[in-house]
């Protein structure tokens, strides 16, 4: 059926953008597979399946802006738009992440990703646990309805199910990048935590993966959803570049009555059976250094919540797992004070110091000055934005890679303190590749570990 506008045209022609929804059944990541390899978009789901967006054809690309200028830009969306639908039923999002440091260390390979990338999407897919939407988002200059109505046939195309045959993952040849170098930093980091210039701070490093056929960031998005299915999953597909991932932390989910996040923080990997399972977490849950590792975490996220919310509850700490590694947990959810808006806790939550340290000044200066490579978006806040409500989602965007056609690299970081040991912080963060190397392939060549 044709989209018919019945707004007077005067009130239309007095906003900026339009927006349009209508209830459609659809299979996102089936139209995820129909999309070009230079094609722009955005998909990303929450790990408890509630909510999953899919932005195609933007009608802009925000790259290089940091929090308070993707917030004048929701401001600004908010106070231009009209909704034509008869009864509104979803909301227009911005989709994306931001870069980890806008101040850190650079990393060429990010390309047009590197430093923040969210898109505006004219085609938003978007399914709660019940239902699936449509959102057409598009200007109003022009002929609006002629427009509307070109996007819905776009859409319409892409939701027609074909049977594409099943794709294979490629050889991949894997090497650990500088190792040695990381070694010397993890032990530089230990060194200046003792002396206390810092209490904490989360080193990274990298695992390049190469191959002579070439990525598919819809494939390995695939391969994740099956093999780390409790957890928040994303691809930001940029026009050379994808930032792809499966990472089990919540950073900040908002609706109208409630801020909730969590720390996550302290790592081991699962067991073969279930008693060796249940043995490893009473490992971690028993260590000290993990425990010191998480404590920083909960006192950090507890002084910020507690500003911007009335009744905090630290929910119980407990152990999250999954399929290669659980972590020691606590889920936090307090009553929005009045007047916050999303992005003014965003701010001051990243990065809590499972992903910077403590203190984060100069955790941040010290990452920014030491670290081998820059992060990109690896660590940095991904998810989507409410352009009318202010409400949305972000998580830690780890557990991720970068890729180009041929190319990816991996990330991979973990807490430091003052009773770390390089060796096994080493050991901790092949754990963490772990992952993501399941969703890239299972076909390996190893060059260098
Ligand atoms: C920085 C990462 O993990 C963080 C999240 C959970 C546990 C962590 C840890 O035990 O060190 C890290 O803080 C990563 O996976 O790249």
């Amino acid at each position: 059926m044709e989209i018919r506008l019945t707004s007077n045209q005067q009130t239309i022609k007095e906003n900026k953008y339009v927006t349009y929804s209508y209830s459609l059944k659809v299979d996102i990541m089936k139209v995820l597979t129909k999309l070009g390899r230079q094609d722009e978009y955005a998909f990303w789901r929450s790990a408890d399946k509630k909510n999953t967006f899919l932005g195609i054809s933007p009608l802009l690309c925000l790259k290089g802006q940091n929090m308070k200028e993707i917030k004048n830009f929701q401001d600004d969306f908010c106070r231009q738009y009209i909704n034509l639908t008869p009864n509104i039923i979803s909301q227009p999002v911005l989709l994306g992440g931001f870069a980890f440091d806008y101040n850190g260390k650079r990393e060429q390979f990010w390309q047009e990703l590197e430093t923040g990338y969210f898109i505006l999407p004219q085609i938003l897919f978007s399914k709660n646990k019940e239902q699936s939407y449509v959102t057409l988002i598009t200007t109003t200059d022009g002929d609006v309805e002629q427009r509307l109505n070109i996007l819905k046939n776009q859409a319409n195309d892409l939701i027609v199910v074909d049977s594409a045959a099943e794709q294979q993952a490629p050889t991949v040849t894997i090497e650990e990048l500088e190792v040695p170098k990381w070694i010397d930093l993890v032990n530089e980091s230990i060194g200046a935590i003792k002396d206390n210039k810092m209490k904490k701070v989360v080193l990274d490093r990298q695992l390049e993966v190469c191959t002579k056929a070439s990525f598919n960031p819809v494939l390995i998005l695939q391969r994740l959803a099956k093999h780390q299915p409790n957890t928040y999953q994303f691809l930001l597909k940029g026009k050379t570049r994808a930032f792809v991932g499966a990472t089990p932390e919540r950073l900040l989910r908002a609706d109208n009555e409630t801020f909730k996040t969590a720390s996550v923080a302290g790592s081991i990997s699962r067991g073969k059976t279930p008693a060796e399972d249940q043995y490893l977490g009473q490992v971690l849950l028993d260590d000290h250094k993990n425990e010191a590792e998480h404590q920083v975490v909960v006192d950090r996220i507890t002084a910020i919540m507690s500003k911007f919310t009335n009744n905090l509850k630290v929910g119980e700490r407990q152990l999250l797992k999954n399929r290669d590694i659980q972590h020691i947990y606590h889920p936090f959810s307090g009553e929005r004070k009045r007047g916050v808006s999303m992005l003014d806790v965003l701010q001051e939550l990243h990065p809590t110091p499972a992903l910077g340290g403590e203190p984060r000044e100069a955790a941040m200066t010290w990452l920014a000055k030491k670290s081998i490579r820059g992060r990109g978006l690896y660590g940095g806040p991904v998810g989507w934005l409410g352009l009318g409500d202010d409400q949305g989602e972000f998580a830690v965007g780890l557990r991720s890679g970068v890729f180009s056609a041929d190319k990816g690299l991996l990330y991979a970081g973990c807490g430091i303190v003052a009773e770390s040991q390089a060796e096994k912080e080493k050991n901790e963060t092949r754990l963490k590749f772990q992952p993501m190397l399941r969703g890239v392939s299972d076909k390996w060549i190893i060059k260098k570990l």
